[in-house]
């Protein structure tokens, strides 16, 4: 086992233990087989937790690549950074503590691939917000888009995730229909959106 997966390792546990969400195996498996059919150079993810995810990004990216990740726990994001450090990753990352529908607008240049995996309910204005900083051909993958299936039948969902589920499936509604874009909804882990942006011209 090389240190890399060590270190992944070390991260599931302490997510485990310190009830951190992370992505799902099964999910981080697709997320860094679309990151590393689209070799992004310039990644922006939004939710940083403890770097779990960032680390994947880094191993599927192409090799000259950047991460710029947003997280709005600065205490998680000081273990993400000692995480990244191990992997000697640390380099590669920019780390931005914040509320991200704060963060976003300020941001500035392009992403070839975004990671949207922070509240729930903000994805679409996350997607709105990062629009203009889309390069063509962009890749935005979006973790917990069926959010244990209630997004698909919410008969038997609580109440109190009622508004969480509408805003996801507004979320999917938009990317589905917007001609900027062609998605894929994977049924994988907890529901992983894959779209792919085809720029302005296709308005
Ligand atoms: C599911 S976790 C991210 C997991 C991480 N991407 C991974 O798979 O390793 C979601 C993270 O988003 C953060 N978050 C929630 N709302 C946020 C916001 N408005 N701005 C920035 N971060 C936020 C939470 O603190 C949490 O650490």
């Amino acid at each position: 086992m090389d240190k890399q997966q060590q270190i992944l390792i070390t991260m599931q546990d302490y997510a485990n233990i310190h009830k951190v969400p992370i992505i799902s195996r099964e999910g981080g498996r697709l997320l860094q087989e679309v990151t590393a059919a689209a070799k992004p150079v310039s990644i922006l993810e939004i939710g940083t937790a403890i770097g779990y995810s960032t680390l994947l990004l880094t191993a599927a990216m192409a090799p000259n690549g950047k991460i710029t990740t947003i997280e709005q726990d600065g205490a998680r994001l000081e273990i993400a950074s000692n995480f990244l450090a191990q992997a000697g990753k640390l380099e590669q990352v920019t780390m931005i503590a914040g509320d991200a529908g704060e963060v976003l607008p300020a941001l500035t240049g392009s992403f070839d691939l975004v990671f949207i995996d922070a509240a729930k309910g903000q994805y679409l204005d996350y997607l709105h917000k990062v629009m203009d900083k889309l390069l063509p051909g962009a890749v935005i993958i979006a973790d917990n888009v069926l959010f244990r299936g209630w997004v698909l039948d919410d008969s038997n969902a609580p109440r109190r995730f009622r508004t969480i589920i509408k805003r996801l499936k507004a979320y999917l509604d938009f990317v589905t229909k917007d001609k900027r874009f062609k998605t894929v909804v994977h049924h994988t882990g907890d529901g992983m959106a894959v779209s792919h942006y085809q720029g302005r011209a296709n308005i």
